[in-house]
C-alpha cells in the first residue's frame, strides 16, 4: 500500500487493492461503490475485471439489490449462491460470463467513524480450499484501509479547495488594490475621483487635489504618478506646511556651492530632483506669497535657477498640488495669488470626506486592521458590532484618523475580538480619567499647546504623550499640523511620537 502515500488521488491505491484481491486471493470482479453527492444512491467508482460499460451499469439506489442493502444498513451481506438469491440483481455481468457452479457475492461495507462511505464487493467461487472466514477477514481489513484512504483524500480535497478559494479571494483583492494603487473603497464619489485621476494621468497638466485633511490626497498624488507615463521617474513630495519661509527657495530650487554661508556644496532643489517625474506640493495653501510668485514663474517658464546660480535650468516636471483650504477664499482675501491658482487648478479633483462615503468605512477599517496586524504580528478582529460603531462615528480626521484609531486599538487592547464597547474608549470624544504618563490615550490639555512660529531648542522630553495626542486630535490626525500646534517641527513631533511606540 505504498501507493497510498504517493498519490493525492486514492484511485491507483484502491485499484491496486482490487487487483491483488483478484490475482492473489481469487476474489474476482472486485469493485468499490461510493455514495454520490445526493447520498441517496451509490455508483461503482473503482473496479478490477469489469468493463467500462459494466461499471457504468453499477448504480444502486438505497436498498436496491445486495449492494443497495449494504449502503443502507452498513452491514455485511453474503450471498452464498447468486443463482438462488432473489436479492441479487445480476445487473452488471451476464451470468454466462461467470464460472459454472455456485458463485457467491460478498458485500462488505466501507465505514469510517460510524458512517458508511460505500461498499467493497466481489465474487467468490464457492467451493474453494480457503475458508470463507479468512476471506471475510481480509475483506474487512481492506475495507477499513480503503475507508481511511478515502477519508484522507476527502479531507485533503476539502482543505485544498478552501486554500484555493482563499487564494482566489486574496489574489482578487490584491489585483483590485494593485490596479487601484492601494486606494480602498467603492463609494460612487471615490470611484468618480479615481476615474478622473485615470482620465488625466497621461497628460502633463497640473492637478489640484482638494479635500479635507486625511482624505487621501497624498495617496492620490502617488497614484496619479504611478498611473502616468512618468512612473519610472521620481515622485518628489514637498510639504509646504513643514518648511520655514526662509528655506523655501532653496528647498524648491536648490543652491549653488557658496550661495550663502554654509552652502558648502551644490544642492539640487525639488524641481530638479523631480525632473521627468512628478512634483507633489502638499498643503500648497501654506506657501508664502513671495514663494508663490517664484513658483508661478517656474511653472510658466519651465525653468528654474538655483540660489546663487546664474543660469536657468530647464526642468520637465508634472505638478500635483494639494490643499485642504478653500483656495478661492484665500484668493479673495489676498493670501493666494489668483494667477497661480488658475495655473494649478487646471484639473481639480475633489476627494470626498470619510463622512461622505461612510459605506467605505468597513473596507477601510479592515484594510488598516490588516496592515497594523501584519506590522505588529497581531491577530485582532473586529466584530460586526464594532464595525457598525466605526460607521456611526463622523471621522473629522478622515481616513488618517480611522487608521490611527485602529492602530491604537490593535496595540492597546488586551483581547483579540474587538466589540463596539471596546471601540468606544478609542474614539477621540471619549472622556477618560486623566492619569499623566500612564496610558497614552489619556488626554491632557497641556500648557504647551500654543501656536508658535518661533522654534527654539526644545528637549526631547518637552511634551507629554497626552499633549502629543491631544494636538493630533485637534489637528484631525495630521502630524504636521499637530507639530505646528505644539511649536515643534514635524521631525521633532515624529521623534516624540515614535518614542511612544506608535507609527502612522
Ligand atoms: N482610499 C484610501 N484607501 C486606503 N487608504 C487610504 C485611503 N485614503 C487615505 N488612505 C490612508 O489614509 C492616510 C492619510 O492619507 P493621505 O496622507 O493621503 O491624506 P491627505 O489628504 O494627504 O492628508 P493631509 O491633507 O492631512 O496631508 C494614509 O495612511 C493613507 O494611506
Amino acid at each position: 500500500m505504498a501507493l497510498a502515500g504517493r498519490e493525492l488521488d486514492p484511485g491507483p491505491a484502491l485499484q491496486e487493492m482490487l487487483h491483488l484481491l483478484s490475482e492473489l486471493l481469487g476474489l474476482n470482479r472486485g469493485r468499490i461503490v461510493l455514495f454520490d453527492e445526493t447520498g441517496e444512491s451509490g455508483q461503482i467508482r473503482y473496479a478490477y475485471g469489469l468493463t467500462r460499460e459494466e461499471m457504468a451499469r453499477g448504480r444502486y439506489a438505497l436498498n436496491e439489490g445486495i449492494t443497495g442493502r449494504v449502503l443502507a444498513s452498513g452491514q455485511l451481506v453474503i450471498s452464498q449462491n447468486i443463482d438462488n438469491d432473489p436479492h441479487f440483481l445480476g445487473r452488471m455481468v451476464e451470468r454466462r460470463l461467470l464460472p459454472e457452479g455456485p458463485v457467491s457475492f460478498i458485500a462488505q461495507p466501507i465505514r469510517v467513524a460510524q458512517r458508511t462511505l460505500g461498499v467493497l464487493a466481489c465474487h467468490r467461487i464457492r467451493h474453494r480450499p480457503r475458508p470463507l472466514a479468512d476471506d471475510l477477514q481480509i475483506l474487512k481489513l481492506l475495507a477499513a484501509h480503503a475507508g481511511q484512504l478515502l477519508q484522507l483524500h476527502a479531507q485533503m480535497r476539502e482543505r485544498t479547495e478552501s486554500l484555493q478559494q482563499q487564494n482566489r479571494l486574496l489574489s482578487r483583492a490584491l489585483d483590485a488594490s494593485a490596479s487601484r494603487y492601494g486606494i480602498v473603497g467603492n463609494s460612487p464619489r471615490l470611484v468618480q475621483a479615481i476615474a478622473e485621476l485615470e482620465q488625466v494621468s497621461d497628460s502633463t497638466a497640473s492637478v489640484l487635489l482638494l479635500g479635507e485633511s486625511g482624505t487621501g490626497k497624498e495617496l492620490f498624488a502617488r497614484a496619479l504618478h504611478l498611473a502616468s507615463p512618468r512612473r519610472e521617474a521620481p515622485f518628489i513630495k514637498v510639504n509646504c506646511a513643514a518648511i520655514p519661509e526662509t528655506l523655501f527657495e532653496s528647498e524648491l530650487f536648490g543652491y549653488e556651492k557658496g550661495a550663502f554661508t554654509g552652502a558648502q556644496s551644490l544642492r539640487q532643489g525639488s524641481f530638479e530632483q523631480a525632473d521627468g517625474g512628478t512634483l507633489f506640493l502638499d498643503e500648497i495653501g501654506e506657501l508664502p506669497l513671495a514663494m508663490q510668485t517664484k513658483l508661478l514663474r517656474a511653472l510658466q517658464e519651465g525653468c528654474i535657477s538655483r540660489l546663487g546660480g546664474k543660469c536657468e535650468i530647464r526642468t520637465d516636471v508634472r505638478l500635483v498640488a494639494a490643499t485642504n483650504r478653500n483656495l478661492e477664499e484665500e484668493v479673495a482675501r489676498g493670501a493666494f495669488r489668483q494667477d497661480l491658482y488658475y495655473r494649478l487648478n487646471v484639473i481639480p479633483i475633489r476627494l470626498p470626506s470619510l463622512a461622505q462615503r461612510s459605506g467605505d468605512i468597513p473596507a477601510l477599517a479592515l484594510h488598516h486592521l490588516n496592515r497594523v496586524n501584519q506590522a505588529n504580528q497581531r491577530n485582532v478582529h473586529l466584530t460586526a458590532g464594532a464595525i457598525e460603531r466605526l460607521q456611526q462615528y463622523p471621522w473629522p480626521g478622515n481616513i488618517r484618523e480611522l487608521g490611527n484609531v485602529i492602530e491604537r486599538m490593535v496595540l492597546l487592547c488586551d483581547h483579540p475580538a474587538l466589540e463596539a464597547a471596546d471601540i468606544e474608549r478609542f474614539l477621540p470624544e471619549a472622556s477618560l480619567p486623566l492619569s499623566p504618563g500612564a496610558d497614552p490615550r489619556v488626554i491632557d490639555a497641556g500648557p504647551e499647546e500654543t501656536l508658535s512660529d518661533v522654534r527654539p531648542y526644545v528637549p526631547a522630553t518637552s511634551h507629554s504623550p497626552e499633549a502629543l495626542y491631544r494636538a493630533l486630535q485637534r489637528a484631525g490626525g495630521n502630524k504636521t499640523r499637530a507639530a505646528q500646534l505644539l511649536g515643534l517641527t514635524p521631525r521633532q513631533y515624529s521623534y516624540r511620537w515614535n518614542k511612544l511606540g506608535l507609527s502612522g
